[in-house]
């Protein structure tokens, strides 16, 4: 008997690996019989270069400019022609130094130097994950990287960050890296948000990265005057890219690649699912069990759980989710796929010790779900 675990991780307490660890820990107590299966998954933010590396991706550390201008180690993954870019590990929440935020200020950059390194290794086809980001800039940064102009309306180079966009006075597209239109760009996204609004960038995503409501509309207002400037270049494409699903992923960096890069987009657990053989992996299993930190609406509109859900279905294999918290009802948990939800919130519900102690709490929902889910060994299987 086998069960397949293919969680992401619970941002701010586990990894994604730390969460199969601990998961199997508590199914094997309980069942030491039990084969376990750990399938690394991500869906386009932290962990997905992680999860391509266990496909067979090699990892290529190198050095960029963080969120806040700092330098940072990140890595990218490739594998023959094709390059994994993860925005989480150049631009994301993780990179700020002592961890504190700077929705205004922070900057794409390092994505786009990190894609300028994936060309220099001859890679002709890049995925750029989005999620995790620290940034609010519509990928301004991005762009800078990899060699566009943006000067502010005294014609003078644009200061960095979201904020700064509401100055932009033009965009130079001329001196682009020659190569990145003969490249194939794939936005691995784990979001369909777009980049204005109310589902947008900004109104969405900015809060976690610490925006109040003041600054999220001055970072709505920068995003709009980039589509503006960007129409100058682009005609109606900017427009038309801005409302598309994804543009608003990354901070807004899902407009920048799809608008200028001419990225094609792809949900991230969809891109990670195929490198990983995911379909496969499920194959004859008796049980998949999936998660994240926090299963909520977001996590409906693409992400990881709700490809593994998608994948167990289409296999026919009943799949559970397990997570750190759920704000969805148990009716919609049924809709989306799941048979059981396992929530750490339910067992610990203080938030402080539900985060510290995520591992043994998890130990305990694997013997219950070992306990309470999985057909009773016939007796010829016991030692
Ligand atoms: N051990 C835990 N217990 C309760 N909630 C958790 C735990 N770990 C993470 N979370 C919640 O999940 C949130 C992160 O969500 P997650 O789904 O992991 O990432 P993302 O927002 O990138 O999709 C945290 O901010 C927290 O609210
Ligand atoms: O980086 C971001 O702006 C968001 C959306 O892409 O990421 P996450 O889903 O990890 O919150």
């Amino acid at each position: 008997m086998r069960v397949v675990i293919a969680s992401d991780k619970f941002k701010h307490s586990l990894a994604s690996d730390e969460v199969a660890l601990h998961l199997r820990k508590g199914l094997q107590d309980q069942r030491p019989d039990l084969e376990v299966d750990f399938l690394p998954i991500a869906d386009g933010g932290e962990g997905t270069v992680n999860a391509a590396v266990h496909a067979g991706f090699s990892p290529h550390p190198v050095t960029v400019t963080g969120p806040t201008g700092q330098p940072v180690e990140a890595t990218l993954a490739v594998r023959g022609h094709e390059a994994i870019v993860e925005v989480a590990s150049a631009s994301g929440l993780g990179c700020l130094p002592g961890g504190i935020p700077d929705p205004l200020g922070a900057t794409s950059l390092g994505t786009g130097e990190m894609i300028r390194q994936a060309l220099n290794l001859g890679c002709t086809h890049v995925y750029v994950g989005a999620g995790g980001s620290a940034c609010t800039d519509g990928g301004a940064g991005l762009l800078v990287g990899l060699g566009a102009k943006l000067l502010n309306r005294r014609g003078y180079p644009l200061v960095p960050g979201g904020a700064a966009l509401a100055e932009l006075g033009s965009i130079d597209l001329s001196e682009l890296d020659w190569r990145v239109g003969k490249t194939r760009f794939t936005l691995a996204s784990d979001v369909n948000n777009p980049l204005l609004g109310e589902r947008g960038a900004a109104a969405v995503f900015a809060p976690q990265k610490g925006a109040n409501a003041n600054e999220i509309k001055i970072l709505e207002a920068g995003l709009t005057r980039l589509v503006e400037a960007l129409g100058y270049q682009l005609g109606e494409r900017a427009a038309e890219v801005a409302v598309r699903p994804g543009a608003g992923a990354a901070g807004g960096i899902g407009f920048a690649v799809m608008a200028v890069l001419n990225a094609g987009i792809e949900r991230g657990v969809d891109v990670i699912g195929r490198m990983t053989g995911m379909a496969g992996r499920i194959a004859g299993a008796t049980l998949v069990l999936t998660g994240e930190g926090s299963l909520d609406e977001q996590s409906l509109s693409g992400k990881a759980p709700m490809g593994v859900s998608e994948a167990a279905a289409a296999a026919g294999i009943p799949v559970a989710a397990v997570c750190g918290r759920t704000t969805l009802s148990a009716r919609t948990l049924t809709e989306a796929g799941f048979a059981r939800t396992f929530a750490l919130a339910d067992i610990e519900p203080d938030v402080g010790r539900c985060m510290s102690n995520a591992g043994a709490l998890l130990e305990g929902i694997g013997r219950t779900i070992a306990a309470e889910m999985l057909p009773v060994p016939a007796t010829s299987d016991v030692a």
